[in-house]
């Protein structure tokens, strides 16, 4: 039986808890889950999925796998803690966004580490996940970081640096989505639909488009391009949006979010 200990008890500890389960990597009781004060939440998860909330300093040194899942700015103090307790061989996933891995293995002593950026779509065993490794990660460790990330969607290795990017794209991304629907919703109903037409018919829409993306050999300008008939809806529709630079607020979406992604590295 695996011990599998996360650090940090947030939505996306929750996330990839569920996910795991649902896809039976890990079974409820392989689970460990710990926070900093918050006993309402550790209980509220020890109910919903059943992982353990209650456990003695033995788990920390039997633990096989590691999760630190607190928020970036409480790392350090968390690493702090953690040390003393980890004289085991642990290997560490981190989650946190922004913290390079020489910093957890400045903290945490040399040891294997992949740094992950999934999404809270892990649920669903629908993450899109970078993933990137330190050199003491074995290839037998690396085809499992892989298959843990892979259980709960799809995942792509990339340079430890590109994770900032990573991190605000795909990261992030679900709440880029969840802000358009929500601006569907408000304008939907301006021109006479239920909020609920709106969101079946959007989520229809989202979920055809990502799939029309995924199985066509076409761009997705050209996929566009045969939306969009000549003195249309959808031209009339677009042009709004050049109007309202819709690419530039896009490219500062992503570039502040790359740049906190940086700056996470140095708060404290
Ligand atoms: N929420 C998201 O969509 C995503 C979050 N991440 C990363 O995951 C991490 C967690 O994010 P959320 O779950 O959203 O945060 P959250 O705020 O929901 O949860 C953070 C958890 O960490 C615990 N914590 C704080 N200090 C601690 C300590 N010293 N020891 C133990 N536990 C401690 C808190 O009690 C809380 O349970 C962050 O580093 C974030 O960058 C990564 C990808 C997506
Ligand atoms: O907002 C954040 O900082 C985290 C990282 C990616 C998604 N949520």
């Amino acid at each position: 039986m695996k011990k599998i200990l996360f650090i940090g008890a947030g939505s996306m500890a929750e996330a990839l808890i569920q996910g795991w389960i649902k896809e039976k990597v890990f079974t409820a009781q392989e689970i460990y889950v710990t926070n900093r004060s918050d006993k309402e939440r550790l209980q509220f998860l020890h109910d919903t999925y059943g992982v353990n909330c209650n456990f003695d300093h033995d788990t920390y040194q039997q633990a096989d796998l590691i999760i630190l899942a607190m928020k970036p700015k409480d790392a350090i103090s968390a690493m702090h803690e953690l040390k003393p307790k980890i004289t085991g061989q642990s290997a560490i996933l981190s989650i946190l966004a922004g913290i390079a891995i020489n910093t957890i293995t400045e903290h945490l002593g040399a040891r294997p580490v992949a740094r992950v950026m999934p999404n809270t779509s892990a649920t669903i065993g629908m993450s899109a996940s970078g993933i990137a490794f330190n050199d003491k990660v074995t290839t037998e460790q690396r085809s499992i970081f892989l298959q843990l990330l892979e259980a709960v969607g799809s995942v792509i290795e990339v340079d430890e640096d590109q994770l900032h990017a990573v991190t605000a794209l795909s990261g992030s991304g679900p709440a880029y989505i969840y802000y358009l629907m929500e601006a569907f919703e408000r304008v939907g109903t301006k021109v006479g639909l239920s909020k609920d037409t709106v969101r079946l018919l959007m989520t229809q829409t989202l979920a055809g488009t990502a799939e029309m993306l995924k199985q066509s050999v076409d761009d997705p300008d050209v996929l566009r391009r045969k939306v969009t008939s000549p003195g249309g809806t959808t031209e009339a529709g677009i042009k709004a949006l050049e109007q309202y630079q819709f690419n530039e607020a896009i490219e500062a979406c992503i570039k502040e979010a790359e740049a906190r992604s940086r700056s996470l590295a140095n708060s404290k």
